[in-house]
Order: C-alpha cells, then structure tokens, then sequence
C-alpha cells in the first residue's frame, strides 16, 4: 500500500486548485510504491501524479530532486517534469506535509525485461548522465558502501543472522570492499535506484524514469552497475543477454572509460552491499504483519556472489 494519508475530495480540489492545471474531476490512490503517498489526479486538462513526502525525503533535498527532474526534462531525457504553483513553487506544504505535483507519465513497468528493454534502459541511463552534468546542484550520496557498512553494523550480527544465518558473513566482504571503493570515477547525478519499478515502458521503449529520491553525485559506472544488479536477475538467476542488452544500450550514447569498465565488478558489489544493507535496515524496521512489502536482502547476497565469484566475465 502506499497511500498513508487520507486526503478527502474537498481537501485535493483546494490543493490541485493552487496549480494552473484546471478542474479537477477525478483522484485516485496508487497503490504501488513504499516511501511516498501517491495519487493520480485527473483535471479537465490532463493527468498528474500528486506526491505527499511522509517518509525518508528530508523537504530540504526536495529542490534537489524536483529541480533535477525539471532540468532531466528540458534536456530531452524520459523523466516527469514537476508541475509549479501559482507562486512558481516546486512543492508546497498541506496538512503539515510536503506535497508535489509532477507531470504523469504512460507506459507500464517490466517484471520480465526484455533484452531489447534492457538496452533501451541502459540508453536512457547514460542519457540521464550527461544532461546532468550541467545540473547546478549537488547531493552527495548517503548510501555510499562506507554508509551502508555503517548501517549493517548497526543493525548487529545477531538481528543479521535473525534474518538470514547467513547474512552477518557479508560484514567483513563489506569492510574489505569499503577499503577498496575507487574514488576517481567520472561522476555526474546519478539515479542510483533504477530497477524495473522505477521505469515506464511502451514497448521496448522508455517513457519514464521515476522515483529519483535517491539521486546524488557519485561514479557514472556505479549507477549502470546498480541497474545491472537490479534487471540482470529475472527470478533470481543472471541472464547474460539482459546485461549485454544493457551494457551495450549504454555505450551507444556514453562509452565507458577503461578505468570503469575494469571497476564495474567491484561496483556491482558496492550496489549490492547497499540494496542487502537498506532491505536488512528495513526489515528490522517492518513487522512481519505490517501492510508493506519486506524486501528479501539474501536476494542480493546473492547477487553479490555472482559478482565476486564471476569478476570481469559478468560483464563480458
Ligand atoms: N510520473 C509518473 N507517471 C506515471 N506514473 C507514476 C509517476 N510517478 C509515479 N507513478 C506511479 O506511482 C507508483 C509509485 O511511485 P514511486 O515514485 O515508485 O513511489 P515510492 O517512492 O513510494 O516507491 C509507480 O509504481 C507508478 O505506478
Ligand atoms: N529499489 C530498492 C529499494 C528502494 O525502494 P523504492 O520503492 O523507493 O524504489 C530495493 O529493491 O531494495
């Protein structure tokens, strides 16, 4: 479920009419998504997504993801434009809360990608990087492999092993690959979150990427190998032609430098820790019978694995 918040029509009718988008004649709740409240409005003009913040977004970063979207958007790039207030604002509080108006986007997420799907995705990705390295703003990334070590200590061995038995063995792979992490990647905004949820698709086309409330500056190649570890896996095992399909989609717009193609194993492992480390944080977070989806971390110790056992030949 993701609507945490009831919103009455009275209560999005006074709201949708601070924007300059009409009337609006229909409101409805997504289910879909964890973090946010999200809402598909309708006015006799067109369709929007109403976003309320309830969870993890710090409103201070919002000029960050809203502006990045904006400047994503102008720049060519299949990503929502944010739709500004009467006043010019991005965002705007209601009910003690942030609320967002972003353009709505069609197309449908993949669960089974394709690999013409995947090349698309990895197109669109090192599109994103180089319209954003004009993007004036700067977050760093908070869930960097030193952060996400942080976190998995923090939850302790023995909530680990309650977990999985096998999950506290991950603890020293993650110091080992802290005191690795290279540092002199080229950079840009990354989206650093781009699984198949967050993508629309029409076909083998991409019409929208959402959900850029992870987005910071950090190495280009770690974000591509984020997106493999995300698409590559369809039920669990590695499917080559989906991470050809998506390496190969990438360097038709963005070739990769040596230096990261050499690091793309060891990044996919830091994309690994971070997704083990968020899924284990969260899940100590959630009862068992609260109405949000856990995420199984082990999927990504998996992964991780993969990655470590297969070095260079899981990207060849
Ligand atoms: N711009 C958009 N256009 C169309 N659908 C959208 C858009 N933004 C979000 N959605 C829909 O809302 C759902 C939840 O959005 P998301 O940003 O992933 O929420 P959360 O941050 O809570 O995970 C998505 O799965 C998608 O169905
Ligand atoms: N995609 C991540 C977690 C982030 O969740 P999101 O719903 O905000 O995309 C995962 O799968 O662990």
């Amino acid at each position: 479920m993701a609507v945490y918040t009831h919103l009455g029509a009275e209560d999005l009718a006074r709201l949708i009419a601070e924007y300059d988008v009409g009337e609006l004649t229909s409101a409805k709740g997504i289910a879909e998504g964890i973090s946010n409240s999200n809402w598909l409005i309708e006015t006799s003009r067109g369709r929007y997504i109403l976003t309320m913040y309830e969870r993890r977004i710090d409103t201070a970063q919002l000029p960050f993801f809203l502006g990045l979207l904006d400047h994503l958007a102008a720049n060519g790039c299949a990503v929502p434009a944010t739709i500004h207030d009467r006043s010019g604002a991005g965002f705007r509080q209601f009910d003690g809360k942030a609320v967002a108006l972003i353009e709505f986007l069609p197309g449908v997420s993949p669960t089974e990608p394709t690999a013409g799907q995947a090349e698309a995705v990895g197109a669109a990705l090192a599109k994103v990087h180089l319209a954003a390295q004009d993007f004036g703003m700067d977050r760093a990334n908070d869930l960097a492999p030193a952060d996400t070590l942080a976190v998995l200590e923090k939850c302790g061995e023995d909530a680990l092993a309650g977990i999985d038995p096998a999950l506290p063995d991950i603890l020293p792979r993650a110091r080992a690959l802290v005191a690795g992490w290279p540092t002199d990647l080229p950079r840009s905004v990354i989206h650093s979150d781009l699984f198949p949820d967050n993508v629309l698709m029409l076909g083998s086309k991409v019409s929208g990427m959402i959900d850029f409330y992870f987005a910071c500056n950090d190495a280009m190649a770690y974000d591509l190998a984020v997106t493999h570890a995300a698409w590559c896996f369809p039920g669990g095992t590695f499917a080559p032609e989906l991470g050809k399909a998506l390496v190969s989609g990438y360097e038709k717009v963005r070739p990769l430098g040596e230096d990261e193609r050499e690091a793309l194993p060891l990044l996919a492992q830091g994309a690994c820790q971070r997704f083990v480390a968020s899924r284990a944080e969260d899940w100590l977070d959630t009862p068992a019978d609260a109405h949000v989806l856990r995420k199984d971390p082990m999927d990504f110790v998996r992964r991780w694995d993969f990655y470590a056992e297969k070095g260079a030949e899981a990207f060849s």
